[in-house]
């Protein structure tokens, strides 16, 4: 049971199976060397004992031969050069590994529908997840692979035990190595488990502290005079881990030290006890005893080299559950959302008796919906913050699925056809500006007079010339790229949907970051240019309104109002009020 304040671990020995396991599968040959020849490293060690074990016997009965000291030495040899290959194929291992799983998450996160998306649950697993693929995997590999060095190490000393012929003798140092180990484990993962980054005194000291070195927080903080509460709050919580951490290390001495009586003990009974079977066997000679009395003393420090990554593996498996988790979605049955792939004609779309709710709540975003998008239409879609404007066009591209009622593209219930969107936030790609046009049809081969002509329609030639050509990258990410302003990536965006010959556009609140000036030019620009498609247009402003066919009006989920803006006017309706209530902003 984790304590009070600690983060809980889901720490199982299953997560760093799984991923053993996986790790075998991604890359199975340089896995399987880098796990297998540290432990034939470690169960050399019994060879170079038994080894030494004749030499000694050798020496003692004066007939000492070369042979078995270049063994020795051939031995030891080995063991060296496997610890080379070791740390070479580890290297590997990881690359390939975190490639692997890389690509695998970037899979999963295309893949997957977009009510994951929604769950933040499965967000914040994925960031750990491409955390632990980042930085965590290699410090993980790096323990797996020393721990089962060190564990076949701790076998051979057993295994050497059990050449004496005495089961007491081979019972005692097993006994010795998984009590001592076992102690040593525990303590080590108490003392770890007090660190800052599992508890939660240690993170909130560790956010307290950052946020005290904010510029801005302090300035707040010296506005409202807070700063002391802040301090105080980050002296206690620091004063609380110092205290944690140091009884632990108490623990940590008192444990240590029942471990070393353990140890003596054993070493004593395997001695005095081997010293009374002298002579008695012909496997108990002074080159055994000899050899397990050193092997034994250095027992403790094998014991603690194998703890260390042990124990930081064992902590580490809570993060290995995380992308264990996220790696399972692999395996589901994602909805198909081709929309953008198929040659299919997507209209009219018709939308039947639609109800829908997010997977987490309880109430209805959308009722009762019916709408017909026609080839050509142009529709308006207006309604207060939080009406159900979006999730109504995430329904209409087949992102998310009706609860009930039924959406056609065309005559097909899954969504088919070429759609463009633009979104209020538009995406910043640092690519060349004929990337950020191209990148609405990846698929087709560059059409610069194309792209020109959509440059001229979105008045971005003035940027073209500008810059000097489509070569130049945008953004700022490299030296020689050029920045550009939220409106004119905002444009961008727009050339880009344009580009794609799709037969509906989107607008979701396009203009944004346009200035109003342009704003009302841009959207009597959209309906020129979208003249031979439909489009779909969500926006606050409605002095635009006027010009499309069809303005659907959102309140609270139901489609409260339908019609052409002069008749939603005579109406006297949620139109009326909001076209007036916009108006007198302006009079
Ligand atoms: N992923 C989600 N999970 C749960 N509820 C959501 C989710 N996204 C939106 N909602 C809720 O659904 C309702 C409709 O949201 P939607 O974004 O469709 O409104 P909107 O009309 O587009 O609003 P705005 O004009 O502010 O963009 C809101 O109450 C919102 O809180």
């Amino acid at each position: 049971m984790a304590e009070k304040g600690e983060i809980l671990l889901r720490r199982d020995h299953k997560n760093i199976l799984t991923i053993l396991a996986r790790m075998i599968g991604k890359s199975p040959v340089i896995s399987t060397i880098t796990i297998i020849v540290p432990i034939i490293s470690g169960l050399l060690t019994f060879y170079s004992y038994s080894v030494q074990v004749h030499i000694i016997n050798a020496v003692a009965a004066g007939a000492i031969t070369f042979i078995p000291i270049l063994w020795f030495v051939l031995i030891h040899g080995v063991q060296a050069c496997s610890l080379s290959i070791t740390n070479i194929m580890k290297s590997r291992m990881n690359a390939e590994l975190t490639l692997a799983f890389q690509s695998e998450l970037i899979d999963i996160a295309n893949q997957v529908d977009f009510e994951d998306f929604d769950d933040e649950e499965f967000g914040n697993k994925l960031q750990r997840a491409k955390t632990i693929v980042g930085e965590d995997l290699e410090g993980i590999t790096g323990f797996l692979v020393s721990s089962v060095g060190n564990i076949s190490g701790l076998i051979s000393i057993i295994w050497l035990s059990a050449t004496s012929g005495y089961f007491l003798v081979t019972l005692v140092v097993g006994l010795m190595i998984v009590s001592t180990l076992s102690f040593r484990m525990f303590t080590e993962i108490k003392v770890r488990r007090t660190g800052r980054e599992l508890t939660f005194d240690g993170r909130m000291g560790d956010y307290l502290a950052v946020t005290l070195e904010d510029p801005n927080a302090i300035r707040e903080m010296r506005i409202y005079n807070s700063i002391s509460y802040f301090t105080d709050l980050w002296a206690k919580l620091m004063k609380k881990q110092h205290d944690k951490r140091y009884s632990a290390r108490k623990f940590e001495i008192k444990t240590g030290m029942i471990v070393a009586m353990v140890q003596t003990s054993a070493i004593f009974i395997v001695l005095v006890y081997l010293l009374s079977k002298m002579g008695e066997s012909n496997t108990v000679t002074v080159g055994t005893i000899s050899v397990l009395f050193l092997a034994l003393l250095t027992c403790g420090g094998k014991i603690m080299s194998l703890t260390w990554p042990l124990s930081k593996l064992y902590i580490s498996s809570s993060k290995l559950y995380d992308l264990n988790e996220v790696l399972t979605y692999k395996n589901r049955d994602f909805r198909k959302n081709n929309i953008n792939n198929s040659s299919e004609a997507m209209l009219p779309i018709t939308v039947s008796n639609v109800y829908f709710k997010y997977a987490k709540s309880s109430k209805y975003v959308l009722s009762n919906i019916n709408m017909v998008i026609k080839p050509g239409e142009k529709i308006a879609i207006v309604g207060e913050n939080g009406a159900g404007k979006s999730t109504l066009i995430k329904l209409l591209l087949g992102q998310y699925t009706a609860s009930s009622g039924s959406i056609y593209w065309k005559d097909s219930p899954e969504p088919q056809g070429k759609v463009s969107v633009v979104y209020q936030h538009s995406i910043k790609f640092e690519m060349t500006l004929r990337e950020n046009i191209l990148l609405g049809d990846a698929k087709s081969s560059p059409d610069d007079v194309k792209i020109l002509s959509i440059l001229e329609k979105c008045e971005l030639m003035d940027l073209f010339y500008e810059l000097g050509g489509l070569d130049v990258r945008l953004g700022q990410m490299l030296e020689g790229s050029r920045q550009l302003s939220g409106g004119q990536w905002q444009k961008l965006a727009i050339a880009r949907a344009l580009y794609n010959d799709a037969d509906l556009i989107v607008f979701d609140e396009p203009t944004s970051a346009i200035d109003p000036n342009a704003e009302m030019q841009i959207y009597t620009q959209l309906l020129d240019i979208c003249q031979d498609k439909a489009a779909i247009f969500i926006s606050h402003r409605l002095g635009w309104a006027k010009n499309v066919d069809t303005i659907y009006v959102i309140d609270n989920g139901s489609i409260a109002e339908v019609g052409q803006h002069q008749d939603l006017i005579n109406n006297k309706g949620i139109y009326a009020d909001m076209y007036a209530l916009q108006s007198s902003w302006y009079n």
